[in-house]
């Protein structure tokens, strides 16, 4: 299995859950990840969907929180879940902090030292990882989706705006929608991409849907009592670029709602069916 380590299985909704781990090429060390494998994947190859995490995630926050496997299994869709950035490069104080590094790696592919030995994240979700999981799993390459969470949001709108031809549906739950603009951002990014700001503009979903639109409509809860709202997340700005260009979105703000897996977990169902629409449709 392509130097793939299994390193654990579980049986769930009938399907099965795996965790494991890779020599990563594109980042230079072991990745992990984790993917759902529904029942209907013993029988035919399935469309999937990427979920990718926000800060101070693992491969297995989504697994263990959101509750997509009940779904993924009526909808017969594999999950793929990767982890947030390399670990234990030996680049240091790569775990100094929650918001950069180790966990944080925002899914771009540093251009800076030390970072960029190592912290290619964009180049690993969108090449190395499908490739991976298409040479591995009963998947169908042309039926692929992307949905993330908060920088995890961030990574998934880059990933589906840049390359609309391998990810033909996208969603997120509180992403960071303009990280050039916010906190988050400008630390990570001038960081991982240096203090040239025309490179970051390739990786700000509210820069980007202006430039290349999307084939098809974009869907994103937000919740209302999210405490990264004002200041991170800056959800409006995505809305008008949105509007600026005609691009179709779902915008949905939701009453009382906080940053959490448990806001996840409310409206997981209603993502998965996105996905699973738009993909059945191909
Ligand atoms: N550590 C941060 C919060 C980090 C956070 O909210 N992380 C989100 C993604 S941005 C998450 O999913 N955390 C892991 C979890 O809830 O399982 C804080 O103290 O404010």
């Amino acid at each position: 299995m392509n130097n793939l380590k299994l390193i654990s299985e579980y049986q769930s909704f009938g399907g099965k859950l795996g965790f494991y781990s890779h020599p990563s090429s594109t980042c230079n060390g072991e990745m992990r990840f984790a993917v759902y494998q529904p029942p209907q994947a013993a029988e035919k190859p399935l469309p999937v969907l990427y979920f990718l995490s926000g800060l101070t995630c693992t491969e297995e926050n989504f697994m263990a929180k959101a509750g997509a496997q009940r779904y993924a299994a009526e909808y017969g869709l594999i999950l793929v879940a990767p982890d947030t950035s390399p670990r234990n490069t030996g680049i240091a104080g790569e775990d100094d902090e929650w918001d950069f590094g180790t966990g944080a790696g925002f899914y771009v592919d540093a251009t800076e030292k030390p970072w960029r030995s190592h912290y290619q994240m964009y180049s690993y979700i969108v090449q190395e990882l499908p490739a991976l999981i298409a040479a591995n799993f009963p998947i169908q390459p042309e039926k692929q989706g992307i949905f993330g969470h908060s920088m995890g949001g961030h990574g998934a709108l880059v990933c589906a705006l840049r390359n609309p031809h391998i990810f033909k549906s996208v969603s997120a739950f509180a992403p960071i929608v303009a990280p050039i603009g916010c906190p988050w951002g400008q630390k990570a990014f001038s960081r991982y991409l240096g203090n040239n700001q025309a490179s970051w503009l390739a990786y700000d979903a509210s820069e980007l849907v202006k430039q290349l639109g999307y084939h098809s409509q974009i869907l994103i809860d937000q919740g209302t009592s999210d405490k990264f709202l004002t200041e991170q997340l800056l959800t409006d700005v995505f809305a008008q670029a949105c509007k600026a260009v005609n691009q179709p979105l779902n915008l949905r703000y939701q009453a009382g709602y906080d940053h959490s897996y448990y806001f996840i977990a409310s409206f997981i169902a209603d993502h998965l069916r996105h996905h699973a629409i738009s993909l059945e449709k191909l």
